[in-house]
């Protein structure tokens, strides 16, 4: 899957950051909606960033083994869930709306297999593992463990900033990458300084991509 690299700015948290993202250029937003994060937020807290958000911005509901009506209740408010956590295939088809499914890179993943398994995902975004923290560690994991060829777009996630992205959409020419800690100030506050850096880094790498 070709064409310029995507870019979700996920853990806001903020209205003057979610219209910072939006002004910035991103493609995608992400709401935390598992209660263990620094990011989180409640459904009220989700139904009010969510209205700030034009068309043509994918919301993205960031969810860790979910209880459904959370999901159902939250689901009237974005445009793609991501399943974080150890759910089935099924659970993430249950809600009936288009879905991604994070992987974290755990020794001995196969992705292939993955994405035969999590067939009915729209992409696979693939994150750091760390034991016992489902995402948003701010770590990198090995690109070069992503196989050529996957049956699934692949969002690249996990430590991304400005000052490696361009290199990791160079190892990995991902349909899109993911970030969080790399464009805050503090967890859950978002810096608009970095949110634009990170884009300008971005385009310059598919320029360098596309111009090679
Ligand atoms: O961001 C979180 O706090 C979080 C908590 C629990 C599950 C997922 C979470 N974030 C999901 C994301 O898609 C993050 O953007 C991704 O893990 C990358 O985070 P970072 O390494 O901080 O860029």
């Amino acid at each position: 899957m070709s064409g310029r690299t995507r870019v979700k700015f996920c853990g806001l948290t903020r209205p003057e950051d979610v219209d910072a993202a939006v002004a910035a250029g991103a493609d995608a937003l992400g709401f935390v909606l598992w209660p263990g994060s620094k990011r989180a937020l409640d459904e009220q807290r989700l139904a009010e960033l969510s209205e700030r958000v034009p068309a043509f911005v994918t919301r993205v509901g960031l969810f860790v083994d979910p209880d459904p009506g959370l999901v159902a209740r939250s689901a009237e408010h974005l445009d793609l869930l991501q399943f974080h956590g150890d759910e089935s295939p099924a659970d993430c088809e249950a809600a009936g709306r288009p879905w991604i499914k994070a992987l974290r890179m755990r020794d001995g993943l196969d992705l292939h297999a993955a994405a035969e398994v999590y067939g009915g995902a729209r992409a696979l975004l693939l994150d750091a593992y760390r034991p016992g923290v489902p995402g948003g560690t701010g770590e990198t994991f090995d690109w070069s463990r992503i196989p050529a060829g996957l049956a699934k777009p692949v969002i690249l996630a996990g430590g991304l900033s400005a000052d490696n992205v361009a290199e990791a959409i160079a190892a990995v020419a991902p349909f899109a990458v993911d970030v969080s800690g790399g464009i805050e100030a503090a967890p859950g506050i978002k810096d608009a300084a970095r949110m634009a850096a990170f884009l300008r880094a971005v385009r310059r790498a598919d320029d360098a991509r596309f111009d090679a």
